[in-house]
């Protein structure tokens, strides 16, 4: 079974194995939660590129073929060749380095898989089937992307505000408030800020 973790990744050393479309989204997804990401790979798809120019000293490449030597000390590793032989030699040399591995053509094989992720930074949903399928998690994140979008990052610093000034002020209505924030838009929101700052 797979227990859903927060896991800080800031400036941790993440080891893509692989180079195409798969290894692309993985990367994309750690680096848009501040990890360092390291590619390794004899060949890598285009959009590589513009995934260096956003995040800089963030993503490096490594350009050979997979090799046990390059994962020592690092923190994560996902296999994401298209090879299933190498994928499995990935995950048995993990485990021998006592390294978290996500094997992304073996849920059974992997320490720890990845859930499809809406991020509107202060609010993270993530949902997972638990692999058995995945198109199912990206449906429910685009349905709860169009359902959650009010909840962004203004929106939820108000919140806190409100949150905040409830439990200082208002603690008889701690709950009505804070459901009664929950169904404004942001202008009625910032109003009732001001009313609670009263
Ligand atoms: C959620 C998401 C996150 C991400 O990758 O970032 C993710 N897969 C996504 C999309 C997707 N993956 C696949 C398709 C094509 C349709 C299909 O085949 O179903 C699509 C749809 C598409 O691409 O449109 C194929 C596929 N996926 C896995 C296998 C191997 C296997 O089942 O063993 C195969 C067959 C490969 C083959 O053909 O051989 C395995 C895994 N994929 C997971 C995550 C983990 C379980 C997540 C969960 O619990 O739900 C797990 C177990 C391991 C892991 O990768 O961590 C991301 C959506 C992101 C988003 O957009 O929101
Ligand atoms: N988990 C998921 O979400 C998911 C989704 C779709 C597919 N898959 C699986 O992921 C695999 C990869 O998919 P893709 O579309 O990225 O494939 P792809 O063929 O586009 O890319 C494979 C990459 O692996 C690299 N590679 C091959 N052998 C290597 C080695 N020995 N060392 C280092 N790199 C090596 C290649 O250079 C290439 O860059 C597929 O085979 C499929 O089984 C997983």
């Amino acid at each position: 079974m797979f227990y859903p973790i927060m896991i800080n990744i800031s400036n941790k050393l993440i080891i893509v194995v692989g180079g195409g479309e798969v290894a692309y989204r993985k990367a994309a997804k750690f680096l848009e939660f501040g990890g360092k990401v390291m590619i390794l790979s004899p060949n890598n798809i285009e959009k590589f590129r513009d995934l260096k120019e956003k995040h800089k000293e963030k993503l490096n490449f490594i350009y050979d073929k997979y090799n046990k030597k390059y994962i020592h000390d690092v923190f994560l590793v996902i296999a994401a060749t298209s090879s299933k032989e190498i994928n499995q030699q990935i995950s048995n040399d993990c485990k021998d380095l006592s390294i978290l591995a996500n094997i992304v053509d073996n849920r059974d094989s992997s320490d720890f898989i990845t859930p499809s992720i809406i991020n509107n930074d202060n609010l993270t949903i993530s949902i997972s089937t638990m692999g058995s399928f995945p198109y199912l998690s990206k449906k429910i994140r685009t349905d709860m992307e169009e359902k959650y979008k009010k909840f962004n990052k203004e929106y939820l610093n108000l919140l806190e505000e409100v949150r905040y000034l409830v439990l200082e002020k208002h603690r008889d209505k701690t709950k009505e408030t804070m459901e009664y924030a929950l169904s404004l838009d942001i202008d009625e929101l910032k109003d009732l800020l001001i009313k609670l700052k009263d």
